[in-house]
């Protein structure tokens, strides 16, 4: 049997084979922009799943270990093997061969098999970009007002000092804007009204469901 190169995805030492008709809705963008909202609705409403991704920093209130990050520490971290890592206010984070394995366990089950979503940091969307090419389907979210998401970050209940260090730095600055090796084929969702958004979001995704065109 030949598989086609652009379907392996390389994970630790894991050769990950992608079927050909699986796709990864790669929901990018700044801290605060709405991606995690994004993607829960994206599962609420049509049972396209997301991919848990690791991370070495406290969890928030109210945040679940093995719901919206696994929680690491530097000991546990080997423990998976990571397709991408990276470096954000001081802590480590990275998606794995064992969080994308059971997201596609989870799509097998649903309406929409062979579709999972993965929110990262531009960094992170552009080694999905580059590594299994058009089976990853980026979508950017964004805000028009620094402030509004400021904002929605201290009602989160992030520390409002944090808050304002984290929208200071390089990282946000950098996730603010499209990267060029994103730009050509992404869908853009400016998240300014929630609403709006949702609307956009059934756009987008019943038009993919029906035509297979994102
Ligand atoms: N359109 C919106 N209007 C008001 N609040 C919103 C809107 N979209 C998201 N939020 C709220 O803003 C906060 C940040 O959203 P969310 O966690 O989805 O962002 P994120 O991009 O995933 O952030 P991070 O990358 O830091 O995890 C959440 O409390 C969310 O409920
Ligand atoms: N490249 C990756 N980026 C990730 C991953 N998991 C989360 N993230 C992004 O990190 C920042 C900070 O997240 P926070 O939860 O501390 O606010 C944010 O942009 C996330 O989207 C990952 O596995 N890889």
């Amino acid at each position: 049997m030949s598989v086609h190169i652009e379907n392996l995805l390389l994970a630790g030492n894991i050769l990950i084979n992608m079927a050909n008709e699986n796709r990864v809705i790669v929901i990018t963008g700044a801290s605060g922009a709405g991606k995690t909202s994004v993607a829960r609705y994206l599962w609420v409403k049509y049972g396209v799943p997301r991919v848990i991704t690791h991370t070495t920093r406290e969890p928030r209130e109210g945040e679940i270990d093995g719901v919206d990050y696994y929680f690491e520490t530097a000991q546990t971290w080997n423990d998976n093997h990571f397709i991408e890592e990276i470096s954000y206010s001081g802590h480590r984070y990275g998606s794995s061969y064992e969080g994308l394995e059971r997201a596609w366990r989870k799509s097998r089950q649903s309406n929409h098999p062979g579709i999972i979503s993965l929110v990262v940091d531009t960094i992170g969307a552009i080694t999905y970009r580059q590594t299994i090419k058009e089976q990853a389907v980026i979508w950017f979210v964004t805000v028009s007002d620094v402030t509004g998401l400021q904002k929605r970050l201290i009602a989160r209940g992030d520390d409002p000092k944090h808050v304002l260090e984290r929208t200071s730095s390089s990282d946000f600055e950098r996730d603010m804007h499209i990267p060029d090796e994103l730009a050509q084929d992404a869908t853009m969702i400016v998240n300014d009204d929630w609403q709006l958004t949702q609307k956009t979001v059934d756009q987008v995704i019943n038009r993919f469901m029906t035509d297979q065109v994102i």
